[in-house]
């Protein structure tokens, strides 16, 4: 599915939406359906109206540049914006509205706290939870996932920290990653935990860094410093801490120079098979996490895991 990009009919659809002109965006958003609106319907909104507001539980913090068109969409779930629910729902929410808001061309996405972009899912919600709880947990992933990398806009993670698992997965589904130099790590490390990652996930790492070494990492839950990941191309940028966010701003007003329409469309010819294979196999996908991560073995992983991490201290 993955090889096979575009079939000939989308291919002449969007041929004929490049050809009617006005109709353009209307006919591009049939093609390539981005979103559910009854699904909008059951989250918190954040309206993007040029202030910093914040979402009803203040997770998410988004200020948009009425001028530019670019949203700065932070990360806000102290100590170290670990995924929970609540993270995840916000998140959604907020791309689907910045996805819906006509004015808005790009959105920089990066954490309030400086030295952690996000800790990847929360762990407490994978630990001694029951199937139901942990395949719902799931299913926002997935529809966090979905929401941000079929998106229409220009992404760019600004990771101003460690990135590790799905902080990780979050900054693969954007369009480019500028990382803060220095000490701080990021990778896909879901075997250290017994996890494995999920096909649109890996997939996305093979997309970014090639099938060698996305096998390798994936196989050995790599983190990798911010200087190994460049040289891999998991991320394309290094930057001081304090400087991420300005080099990702100028690093999008070159994007902008770009035709909106003519990047989003191909942008949605690369990535629309693996939205539509995910699409396909959700129920699927959740059974399988269900599955997984609630077998005694995983469990006992996740556990191990957590104590790890307060033995830290
Ligand atoms: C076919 C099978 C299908 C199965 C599919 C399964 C998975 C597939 C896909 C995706 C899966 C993703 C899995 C994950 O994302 S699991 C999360 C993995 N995350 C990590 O491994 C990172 C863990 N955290 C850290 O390494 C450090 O916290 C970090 C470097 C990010 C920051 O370090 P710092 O020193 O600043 O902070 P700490 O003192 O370590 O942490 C503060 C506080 O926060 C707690 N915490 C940290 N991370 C998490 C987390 N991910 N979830 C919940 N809680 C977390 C930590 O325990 C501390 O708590 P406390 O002691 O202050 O109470």
């Amino acid at each position: 599915v993955r090889n096979s990009l575009i079939s000939g009919n989308e291919t002449i659809k969007m041929a004929l939406t490049i050809a009617v002109g006005g109709r353009v965006w209307r006919k591009f958003f049939k093609t390539f359906p981005f979103r559910s609106n009854s699904a909008l319907k059951r989250f918190p909104t954040c309206r993007a109206n040029g202030r910093l507001y914040s979402t009803s539980s203040d997770v998410v913090l988004v200020r948009k540049d009425e001028e530019s068109g670019i949203a700065t969409v932070r990360m806000n779930n102290p100590p170290v914006n670990s995924l929970n629910p609540t993270l995840m729902v916000a998140l959604r929410s907020c791309f689907e509205e910045l996805e819906k808001d006509k004015t808005c061309r790009a959105l920089i996405l990066t954490s309030q706290k400086p030295k952690v972009f996000s800790a990847g899912l929360d762990i407490l919600q994978l630990y001694q939870k029951s199937p139901d709880h942990v395949a719902q947990f799931w299913e926002k992933v997935q529809d966090m996932w979905l929401a941000l990398y079929g998106s229409r806009l220009i992404t760019m993670a600004a990771i101003n920290g460690h990135c590790p698992a799905a902080g990780c997965l979050l900054g693969l589904a954007c369009d480019y990653r500028i990382m803060a130099e220095g000490n701080f790590r990021i990778g896909l490390n879901e075997t250290q935990l017994d996890l494995v990652a999920p096909f649109w996930l890996r997939q996305t790492m093979i997309d970014v860094i090639g099938y060698r070494q996305a096998e390798m990492a994936l196989m050995i839950g790599a983190l990798y410093p911010s200087d190994k990941a460049l040289q891999l191309g998991l991320v394309d940028k290094l930057a001081p801490i304090e400087d991420v966010q300005t080099v990702a701003e100028e690093e999008v007003k070159n994007w902008l120079k770009i035709p909106d329409q003519a990047r989003a469309i191909t942008k949605m010819a690369s990535r629309k098979p693996l939205l539509d294979e995910l699409r396909r196999r959700k129920q699927e996908d959740i059974q399988t996490f269900r599955d997984e991560t609630t077998r005694e073995s995983v469990q006992k992983s996740i556990q191990q895991y957590l104590e790890k991490l307060k033995a830290k201290k």
